[in-house]
């Protein structure tokens, strides 16, 4: 899928938190965004990820403004969008269907009906529990395939955040959408979500995320986006946003001297 956001605006009553950002996400491309806390990333994200209609401005996936369309029409676009949340979000139940959940949503109702009609009739003749190899394969890809069959509860933060990632990357989703979605994992866990987001990229499918770690942006990318207060103010490879940015505000923040104001912090 390709995504467009042409100068995208979006606020809440009096509050602009976006002004004016053009970004694309092309299929096969990484692109992550950069910005200290509150520049308006996870919005952007999440306005990337049709959950938010922009102000102003336009959203186009392949062309199409997905709010130009029906509900219905605008929810099947969605669907082929997947969203990782900062917070791993699992139900009390195995790694399997935690991850299979995530297929089934894509899928439309007749075919969800007639997949659990099958699975009843898999379960009655072998009475035992199916699990999908596309789901075994997405665990494969977060190094959890031999945990299938554990219950959620008793994963690690890092596996359960693994395990999270396995449920958008099961939808086969032509656009991922990632907030932050290393914060808080161990430098192991990290480099097993950064291989994922390797194989998501050699599939030809795009990646949009957010994130606050700095070498990880400089690693994963194909492009960097810096946002500052709502602006997006540079878009380009690493190499260039990292070593030779074309804006001062770009080169004061991957310095480290844009993390915040002084007069901001608490007495
Ligand atoms: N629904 C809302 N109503 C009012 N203000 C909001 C709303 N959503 C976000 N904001 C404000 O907009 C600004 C940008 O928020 P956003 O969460 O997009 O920033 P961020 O760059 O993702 O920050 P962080 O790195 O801390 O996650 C913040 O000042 C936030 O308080």
């Amino acid at each position: 899928m390709n995504l467009e956001l042409a100068s995208v605006s979006y606020g809440v009553d009096e509050t602009q938190i976006l002004d004016d950002v053009s970004l694309t996400v092309d299929a096969g491309d990484v692109v992550t965004v950069i910005g200290p806390s509150g520049a308006g990333k996870t919005t952007l994200l999440r306005l990337a990820a049709l959950f938010e209609r922009p102000t102003e401005g336009t959203v186009r996936c392949d062309r199409t403004d997905p709010w130009a369309l029906s509900r219905d029409e605008r929810l099947a676009l969605r669907r082929r969008i997947g969203m990782v949340f900062q917070q791993a979000s699992l139900f009390d139940a195995p790694v399997a269907r935690n991850v299979d959940i995530g297929r089934r949503v894509r899928r439309p109702w007749s075919r969800r009906v007639r997949d659990f009609v099958d699975r009843l009739a898999a379960r009655w003749l072998r009475n035992s529990r199916s699990v999908d190899e596309r789901t075994l394969e997405a665990l494969e890809l977060v190094g959890l395939r031999d945990a299938w069959d554990r219950d959620a509860g008793s994963l690690s933060g890092g596996e359960a955040q693994r395990v999270s990632f396995a449920r958008a990357l099961a939808a086969e989703p032509d656009l991922l959408v990632l907030d932050e979605p290393t914060s808080d994992l161990d430098p192991r866990n990290m480099a097993i979500l950064e291989r994922a987001i390797d194989r998501v990229r050699e599939r030809d499918h795009g990646v949009l995320l957010a994130t606050h770690d700095m070498h990880q942006a400089e690693r994963i990318s194909d492009r960097v986006a810096f946002m500052l207060e709502g602006e997006l103010v540079e878009v380009g490879p690493p190499e260039r946003i990292f070593e030779n940015s074309r804006d001062e505000r770009t080169a004061r923040f991957v310095r480290g001297d844009l993390l915040y104001d002084e007069n901001e912090l608490p007495a």
